[in-house]
């Protein structure tokens, strides 16, 4: 009934402090009952419903600038500026994006997706209002897990120099997706019973103040110094400090003290971060006793909280982490690293089996690289798991301090290709482009599970830096028999005819052999080849192909740009051959949110595109020759 209310930015202001109470409870609903028939990031949600209310009563929109950490938390944000009916088709193909995007609202100020951004963002945002001579507020958000990313130091001591007036909130709910891990989360801990601090700090300054003789004259001193006493009585000094004030901690679900936060935040001239304690999954309770389970979820039962839809089948992070612990039983090297997501690539398990071995370096990519390579250098068998998009951080680590001295460390690139509902910014469509372009890097991709079980032994015996890449969910199962050993630089045959050839990259070969079926029933002869390496390029096999076909087709779920196809032709164009190259792959652009079949077609990649543009290419070879 209040949320009804609700229709645009502001709008909020207009209810009083018990309608207030009332929109929390609503929003909740709202939140829970809707993401249990989309998915979506429900746990970080329900926690900052008071503070993102607290917020637009405390600043005006689109006029101030709030910036989403990660965004994946910006669900009540979205619902007070209008966009409660987007809900409906959150993260579906053409909706609404689980993530703030300035396409999509005024008040959305910077587009999100990756973590640790806001600081930086927001601070460039401050320093281009003053020299604009302008006057609004700008208040990034960050969350603890976010707080381990390195940009986040970067922007906080940069922040700190220009003195201009920021809001920096740090949310504070004790939790990444798994439990928050590094010394700023202990250190955070501590200041999360500031309560005792300061109860500690009175205690002390009445039991100093009244020694008679000289014991006011002490607690000016302890105010005075920076004494290890100042750090027990001020909650805060690392911020302190550094030149960032800092206000806190307060409850994050009590509407009236974070309004009170954001009054005295106002006044404060220079930086100032609000530090606001807040409970992962707030409100329901299956999230608020499994964070990690509700901080992305597919469609759930709201009574019981059980996913809707469970596939039977293993997805490719199952293999993986049964390979790791496999390989971890015989090789007492072998070390796995994560950056704050160990459910997601399936290093949990390993996590259990073997604590002393398992590595989550927080959300720090390019560190975990770096970190890897030591590893490596020490003379362990370091594999890092990550996300393909996330890899991006890594990419000068992996240049520079990996592949420069040909360390042996294996990446597991997870996530690769088109991931679906999470969209633009973490899209795996770039590891083949910038692995492949990194010298001594060897880059695989499987077929299908069995080969990803048998690439990731392979990685880790080369002795080489070497990625294995493959995509978000279901394993493919088919063509088991064609398990044949795998040979450096070598691809597989899986049919061999002529006129056509393709050559499939990694997860595309499920639909290459479904492309080549449709080709077969039309009447065209098709070779398939399962390409494997991506880096080293099999070119014994393009040499043998120019000479019975007239049409070599690559498939791959990657950017046109630097990735296999592009190979292909370039080296094909060395060759004395009139064999054409046609290149199915992705768009020099980047692809929202979607499921994958609906997006594989938008960019005619999916298996009728495939045909079509297979024929088509093919008769305009024909035409050509006659
Ligand atoms: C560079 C990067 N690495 C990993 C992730 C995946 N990720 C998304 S949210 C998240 C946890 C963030 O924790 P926190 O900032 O505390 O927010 P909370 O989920 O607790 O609300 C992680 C690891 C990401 N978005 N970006
Ligand atoms: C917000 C974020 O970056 C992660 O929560 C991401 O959405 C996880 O993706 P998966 O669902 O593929 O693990
Ligand atoms: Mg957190």
């Amino acid at each position: 009934m209040y949320l009804e209310q609700i229709h645009e930015a502001n709008d909020i202001k207009k209810l009083n402090e018990q309608e207030l109470a009332g929109l929390a409870e609503e929003i909740r609903t709202f939140l829970v009952e809707k993401i249990s028939k989309t998915g979506g990031h429900l746990a970080s949600n329900l926690g900052v419903v008071e503070l993102t209310m607290a917020m637009h009563l405390s600043f005006q929109l689109p006029e101030d600038k709030m910036i989403w950490d990660v965004g994946h938390q910006s669900y009540t944000h979205k619902i007070l500026t209008g966009r409660k009916e987007g809900f409906d088709d959150l993260r579906k193909y053409g909706g609404m994006s689980g993530f703030p995007k300035r396409k999509e609202s005024d008040c959305d100020a910077f587009d999100t997706g990756h973590s640790s951004t806001s600081i930086s963002a927001g601070l460039g945002y401050a320093r281009g209002r003053d020299i604009l001579g302008q006057d609004y507020s700008v208040i990034s958000v960050i969350g603890d897990g976010s707080l381990t990313g390195g940009m986040a130091y970067e922007a906080l001591n940069n922040a700190a120099e220009m003195k201009t007036n920021f809001i920096i909130v740090l949310n504070d709910n004790h939790m990444s997706i798994s439990k928050n891990v590094g010394g700023m989360s202990s250190y955070l801990g501590e200041l999360r019973t500031a309560r005792a601090y300061t109860d500690l700090k009175d205690t002390v300054e009445n039991v100093l103040g009244s020694i008679p003789f000289g014991g006011e004259k002490m607690v000016r001193h302890i105010k005075r110094t920076k004494s290890s006493i100042k750090q027990l009585l001020v909650p805060g000094m690392f911020f302190e400090d550094m030149g960032i004030k800092y206000l806190g901690p307060v409850d994050g679900h009590d509407l009236k003290a974070l309004c009170r936060a954001f009054t005295e935040a106002k006044r404060v001239k220079g930086p100032v971060l609000v530090h606001v304690l807040t409970k992962k999954g707030k409100g329901y309770l299956p999230a608020e006793e499994n964070p990690s389970r509700f901080h992305g979820t597919g469609p759930f039962d709201i009574q019981t909280g059980e996913p809707i839809f469970k596939s039977g089948k293993d997805s490719c992070t199952d293999v993986f982490s049964k390979v790791m612990l496999d390989l971890a039983k015989k090789d007492d090297r072998l070390v796995a690293i994560t950056a704050a997501m160990e459910d997601g690539t399936g290093l949990a398990a390993f996590h259990r089996y073997y604590p002393d071995r398992f590595f989550d370096v927080g959300i720090a990519e390019g560190h975990g690289v770096t970190f890897a390579a030591g590893l490596a250098a020490a003379g362990l068998h370091p594999v890092f798991a990550v996300y393909s998009s996330f890899l991006q951080r890594g990419f000068d680590q992996m240049i520079h301090d990996v592949c420069l001295q040909k360390l042996p460390v294996v990446f597991a690139v997870d996530r690769a290709g088109l991931v679906g509902s999470d969209g633009e910014t973490h899209q795996g469509i770039f590891d083949l482009s910038y692995l492949s372009m990194i010298p001594n890097m060897t880059v695989l991709s499987p077929k299908n599970k069995w080969e990803l079980a048998d690439m990731v032994r392979f990685a880790v015996r080369l002795g080489a830096p070497a990625a294995v890449r493959y995509p978000r969910g279901s394993a493919f199962d088919g063509f088991r028999e064609y398990r044949a050993p795998i040979e450096y630089g070598k691809s597989e045959p899986v049919y061999e005819e002529e006129d056509i050839a393709i050559i499939s990259v990694g997860h595309m070969f499920e639909q290459a052999v479904q492309v080549r079926k449709r080709l077969k029933e039309i009447g065209y002869n098709c070779t398939l080849i399962n390409a494997r390496f991506v880096k080293p390029v099999d070119e014994e096999m393009l040499r043998k192909l120019t000479v019975e076909h007239r049409l070599i087709v690559t498939l791959e779920e990657n950017i046109r740009r630097g990735g296999f196809g592009e190979f292909v032709i370039a080296y094909l164009a060395g060759l004395e051959t009139d064999a054409e190259v046609l290149n199915l792959a992705l768009p020099d652009d980047y692809i929202e949110h979607g499921s994958v079949d609906l997006l594989r077609s938008e960019v005619m990649l999916d298996i009728e595109s495939c045909v079509a543009r297979i024929i088509t290419a093919y008769i305009a070879e024909e035409s050509r020759r006659d």
